[in-house]
């Protein structure tokens, strides 16, 4: 059952306390991810093998799997497993590719000319999550911007299962994205080899990729210990549906599972019009419930998840903006009459007909994206994320004459004689 709250009943505190994401409250995770990264700079290789047998119970024997060791995982799937994820990698392919343009030069004034052009970032890593549920789509997500963007070099590490390898879904992915090398490190473990770099494993320039709140807290950490930048803070998989008379409390409740399948600390919030949509989904809440296999994960979540009543989509979307979801369905048919008023979210689905999942496997769409409300200041995963935008400009004779009397001035008005300087022995 989810808790139900009336908006109007709330004042500006319980708001602020109902929107809040309760990470990490004592400290607890960190501490544990201090000593993790601690670990890892100063026992490298060992430390991971140690992790490896601590956390994933698991005996390595080495730290990676090689090309020949992925193309025999990946051999056994079946051919429609194998149709999914390139009917899946083609949409990704297709979607992200039209994020690869490139900006006109820009002449600011007579002999002035500036522009930027893209450069990829040269050694990124991926991190694939395989705790709760191994996750082939993340490395879809992740390799597909990655590859487009033209990075060299692309350290990808995920937790190994209790065979002591991949799966063999991840292999296959592996030989989509011609990627011939994947660590067996997962959680925090896996976040400081990449950010400090280990025997085996290369120090990266950037790490991308979601997980529990042991790495998500690790990648925070690493970013401000190293010169190493994180794709954002990616952690538990949360929703926020906006449904009023129109939806279909059957797919409603679906969709909030979905979310709620992801972990205990995942949360699934309802924002409704109606009593009786409200009603329907609680019903259909244990109906689905009780035939799900991940029943006791997702009950868990869904005890950690709410709904809030309101008055119309207007007060739903100012919550909802409030809360700064990760991932927000507008299932209502009216959902183009709100869709400008989204100001925080993740990415949006619209309609009664576009479940989250298509967004999570198939569409098109990253999947790697900003949970714990910083939707209010980050972007998903895109190829953005993968290139530097790097300024250019240059001056002709013409260009000095035009902007150089000013320069003069304002560097003389900052105190800075030598930048001044730099533009007078030109004008001379
Ligand atoms: N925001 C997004 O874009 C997005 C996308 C996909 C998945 N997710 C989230 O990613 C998460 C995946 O989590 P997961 O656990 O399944 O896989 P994971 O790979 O993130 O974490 C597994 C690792 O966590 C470490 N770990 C587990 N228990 C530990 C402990 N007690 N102490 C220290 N380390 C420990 C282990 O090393 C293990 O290998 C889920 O919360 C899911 O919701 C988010
Ligand atoms: N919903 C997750 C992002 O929060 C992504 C995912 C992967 N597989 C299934 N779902
Ligand atoms: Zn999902």
């Amino acid at each position: 059952m989810l808790k139900t709250y009336n908006y109007s009943d709330l004042s500006a505190e319980d708001l602020q306390q109902l929107v809040k994401r309760n990470v990490d409250p004592a400290n607890e995770i960190r501490a544990v991810v201090e000593e993790v990264i601690s670990n890892v700079i100063t026992y490298g290789d060992k430390a991971l093998l140690d992790y490896a047998e601590k956390f994933d119970k698991v005996q390595l024997e080495k730290l990676y799997l090689d090309q020949a060791e992925i193309a025999e995982l990946a051999d056994h799937l079946l051919p429609e497993q194998k149709e999914a994820l390139q009917l899946a990698y083609q949409n990704i392919y297709k979607f992200h590719q039209s994020q690869l343009k490139t900006e006109g030069k820009v002449e600011t004034m007579p002999g002035v000319t500036c522009w930027r052009e893209l450069r990829p970032i040269e050694k990124v890593g991926l991190y694939i999550p395989g705790g709760t549920a191994v996750l082939p789509s993340t490395f879809l997500m992740l390799g597909v911007p990655a590859r487009l963007a033209g990075c060299k070099e692309i350290v990808v590490c995920s937790p190994p299962q209790k065979s002591g390898k991949v799966n063999a879904f991840i292999a296959y992915v592996a030989q989509l994205l011609d990627i011939d090398k994947i660590y067996l490190a997962g959680g925090a473990q896996a976040v400081a080899a990449m950010a400090y770099g280990t025997e085996t494993i290369t120090k990266v320039d950037k790490i991308f990729g979601p997980g529990n709140q042991f790495v998500t807290k690790a990648k925070t950490i690493i970013q401000s210990t190293t010169g190493t930048a994180i794709d954002m803070p990616a952690g538990p998989s949360e929703v926020l549906v906006i449904a009023d008379h129109t939806a279909n409390p059957v797919y409603v409740a679906a969709d909030l599972l979905a979310q709620a399948e992801h972990g205990i600390d995942s949360q699934a919030v309802l924002v409704t019009t109606s009593a009786d949509l409200l009603k329907g989904v609680q019903q259909e809440l244990d109906k689905q419930l009780a035939v799900l296999p991940r029943a006791e994960i997702a009950g868990k979540a869904i005890e950690n998840s709410y709904a809030v009543i309101v008055a119309d989509l207007k007060e739903a979307m100012t919550f909802s903006n409030a809360y700064a979801p990760e991932h927000l369905i507008l299932a209502t048919q009216d959902w183009s009459l709100i869709t400008d008023d989204i100001i925080n979210a993740g990415s949006v689905f619209l309609g009664n007909l576009t479940p989250e999942s298509a967004g999570d496997y198939a569409s098109g769409t990253n999947h790697t994206l900003p949970t714990s409300a910083f939707a209010r200041a980050y972007s998903g995963v895109s190829v953005d994320s993968f290139v530097k935008k790097i300024t250019f400009q240059h001056l002709t004779q013409q260009g000095i004459q035009n902007i150089g009397p000013a320069v003069e001035i304002l560097a003389e008005l900052e105190g800075l004689h030598a930048h001044k300087n730099a533009v007078t022995v030109r004008l001379a």
